[in-house]
């Protein structure tokens, strides 16, 4: 069953969520508003006419997030899940649904199907990520606090450095104190535990938002190396990896070069039009990595990317 899913966000970030009707499937629990396909019908074109149908507004901006296949007793369900930034009218549960707008970081799992879990995850993260590298740069690294809006993956270059790497993140994370932001961090296989897990420590770090996969380690994954309340991210370059993405449960993927950057240049840019058609098959949503500047956003998001991450993207100075 396909299904048609709308995240609908106002203007300062809170996703409006409707309960489900005591008889229907998975009753009682709360959902983002949207239906099944009908015969012949865009996702996009249900999506409009589902949301119409339970709330009365009209979408007037949307673009993917991500697909999730979940198989529930007795039913086998392909979400395709939208954010939905910009519609008309004001949202009323048209078939008596109770309707609640909440910021994201309050949506509780528990009240929603199962399936949801993995949406709820997803959003908690925002549409840009700056990438830092520790420790060369926490020299430089601000005291003050980068916007909360950003996400910062603390970056480890060298294998061999991942014990200093870890000290300094611990250091970062206490001088920012209660104000840090989301932080990922790297993952190496050094902090998988025999069993293919994060080792324990590595989870209960104060402030850890996330973990990060890149180079040869996600060929090597056999299946989602973290706990469920940690997000997932990889980096990838071709359709294969973000296929490996979607098979360990990645919340994001970084796909690098989109455009032509000083560090590699030896590298040929994917180009926006590629970066399109690979981010369309993800189930993953993606992010552009490779010569972003801020306005690339829009483009990012036009071409069906989830935003735009960055080193050089958010320099100390924009992040204060
Ligand atoms: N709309 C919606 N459906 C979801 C979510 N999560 C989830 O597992 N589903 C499942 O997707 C399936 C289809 O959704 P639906 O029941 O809203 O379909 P619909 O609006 O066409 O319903 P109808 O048959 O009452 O007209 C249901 O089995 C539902 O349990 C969600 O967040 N929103
Ligand atoms: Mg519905």
């Amino acid at each position: 069953m396909h299904v048609a899913v709308g995240v609908i966000l106002d203007s300062i970030g809170q996703v409006l969520v409707a309960r489900r009707a005591e008889q229907q499937h998975l009753g009682g629990l709360w959902e983002f508003p949207g239906g099944k396909l009908e015969p012949g019908e865009t996702v996009h074109t249900a999506l409009c006419r589902e949301l119409k149908e339970e709330l009365d507004i009209e979408v007037e901006h949307s673009r993917p997030l991500c697909r999730i296949e979940h198989n529930y007793p007795g039913k086998a369900v392909l979400l395709d899940v939208w954010i939905v930034d910009r519609f008309k009218g004001t949202p009323r549960g048209i078939e008596h649904q109770p309707l609640r707008w909440l910021p994201t970081a309050q949506l509780d799992p528990a009240e929603f199907p199962q399936a949801n879990r993995l949406i709820i995850r997803r959003l908690q993260l925002s549409d840009r990520l700056a990438i830092i590298d520790l420790p060369a740069a926490n020299i430089n690294l601000p005291p003050q606090l980068p916007v909360t809006d950003v996400l910062l993956r603390l970056r480890c270059w060298q294998k061999d450095q991942y014990s200093a790497y870890l000290t300094a993140v611990r250091q970062t994370i206490q001088a920012w104190g209660d104000n840090s932001p989301g932080i990922i961090l790297d993952l190496s296989a050094a902090s998988l535990a025999g069993n293919g897990f994060v080792s324990e420590e590595l989870c209960q770090l104060p402030g850890l938002k996330g973990l990060h996969v890149h180079g040869g380690l996600l060929q090597t994954l056999s299946e989602r190396p973290v706990p469920e309340h940690l997000l997932l991210g990889v980096s990838c370059h071709d359709q294969h990896e973000l296929e490996l993405a979607a098979k360990v449960d990645a919340d994001y993927a970084l796909l690098s070069p989109v455009k032509a950057t000083a560090t590699h240049p030896d590298v040929r840019p994917l180009g926006w039009d590629r970066f399109q058609s690979l981010a369309q098959h993800s189930t993953v949503p993606v992010y552009a990595l490779g010569g972003m500047q801020a306005s690339d956003l829009i483009t990012a998001h036009s071409h069906g990317g989830r935003g735009i991450a960055g080193i050089r993207l958010f320099n100390c100075d924009t992040m204060r």
